[in-house]
């Protein structure tokens, strides 16, 4: 084991501060182990003016911290889980998922608005958010928006959008909470599979000692079933299929929402399953739920 701990991340300060969450845990288990941040920019942070899925979506977050970390520059990787591609790297396995921060979205007003308008023009390019926005509040429009938190409250102000929409965890955890004007529940916007759960990522085969005490069943059991509901419903990362699993003790409940590509019909529906079976439950739910749109 070293004892030293390389922890690559991406160079926002939303990244480094997940960075800086998991490496005060791995302090905590090991108070021996010191623990360095090496940030990069990765290609999907150097784009900001076009959209992700132009440029070939998520995994342009991924790419630059994955060949660090097979080249030995880094030791472990810190990701949004939610930012990972569903088709993961044999060599460059998830080693722990970390405790599920807030995993609901939240909307952000331009300053000054009490309430929505009707038509109200909303800043996301998630279609995930959009189909779920359009059933909350019909006639509203969208208008892609991308950027961090600080670019997007900008924007709200300059560039004409009523609201935008993000996920209270990256705003929870950078102490932002007071920007947030509604919360949405699970229920009413469902969540993208993986939203609030960090995931530490590693080399095949090394052995780092910690992860054991990092990993969160709850969250990994929630991960499994939400990310296995995404595989089977072919989701790539423009899909706005979404899944979200509670866990309570050894029950997990998982709701997907799947959409129709050929119909344009969206469904959500649940399933409850022991935290043991939690991919087989994903898989069943969306095998389910695809008969069922058909
Ligand atoms: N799409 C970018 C992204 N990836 C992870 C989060 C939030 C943090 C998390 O889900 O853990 C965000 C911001 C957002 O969607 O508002």
């Amino acid at each position: 084991m070293r004892s030293v701990i390389r922890i690559g991340s991406r160079e926002s300060r939303l990244a480094v501060k997940q960075a800086e969450i998991i490496r005060d845990q791995i302090i905590s288990c090991d108070p021996g182990v010191s623990v360095e941040i090496i940030t990069m920019k990765t290609t999907g942070d150097k784009i900001l003016d076009k959209s992700l899925e132009k440029i070939g979506g998520k995994g342009l977050f991924v790419k630059e911290l994955d060949r660090a970390l097979m080249d030995g520059g880094i030791d472990i990787a810190v990701h949004s889980l939610k930012d990972m591609p569903m088709e993961e790297n044999p060599d460059l396995p998830i080693l722990a998922y970390g405790r599920r921060e807030d995993p609901r979205d939240v909307i952000l007003y331009r300053p000054g608005l009490e309430e929505l308008p009707e038509q109200a023009v909303i800043g996301t390019s998630s279609r995930r958010r959009m189909i779920q926005m359009e059933r909350l509040y019909p006639g509203c429009t969208f208008r892609g928006i991308r950027g961090n938190v600080q670019t997007r409250m900008r924007k709200l102000e300059t560039e004409g959008y009523d609201a935008t929409l993000l996920a209270a965890a990256g705003l929870k955890r950078l102490g932002m909470e007071h920007v947030i004007s509604r919360y949405f529940s699970v229920d009413e916007m469902i969540p993208a599979a993986g939203q609030g759960i960090l995931a530490v990522q590693g080399r095949k085969g090394e052995q780092y000692g910690w992860t054991d005490k990092i990993d969160i069943p709850q969250s990994r059991a929630a991960a499994l079933a939400e990310r296995q509901f995404i595989r089977v419903t072919g989701g790539d990362c423009t899909s706005p299929c979404a899944a979200h699993a509670q866990v309570i003790g050894n029950e997990l409940k998982l709701m997907g929402l799947y959409y129709n590509e050929d119909t344009e019909e969206y469904s959500v529906d649940v399933i409850v399953a022991d935290t043991s079976k939690a991919g087989q439950a994903g898989e069943t739910l969306a095998e389910r739920m695809m008969r069922e749109s058909l």
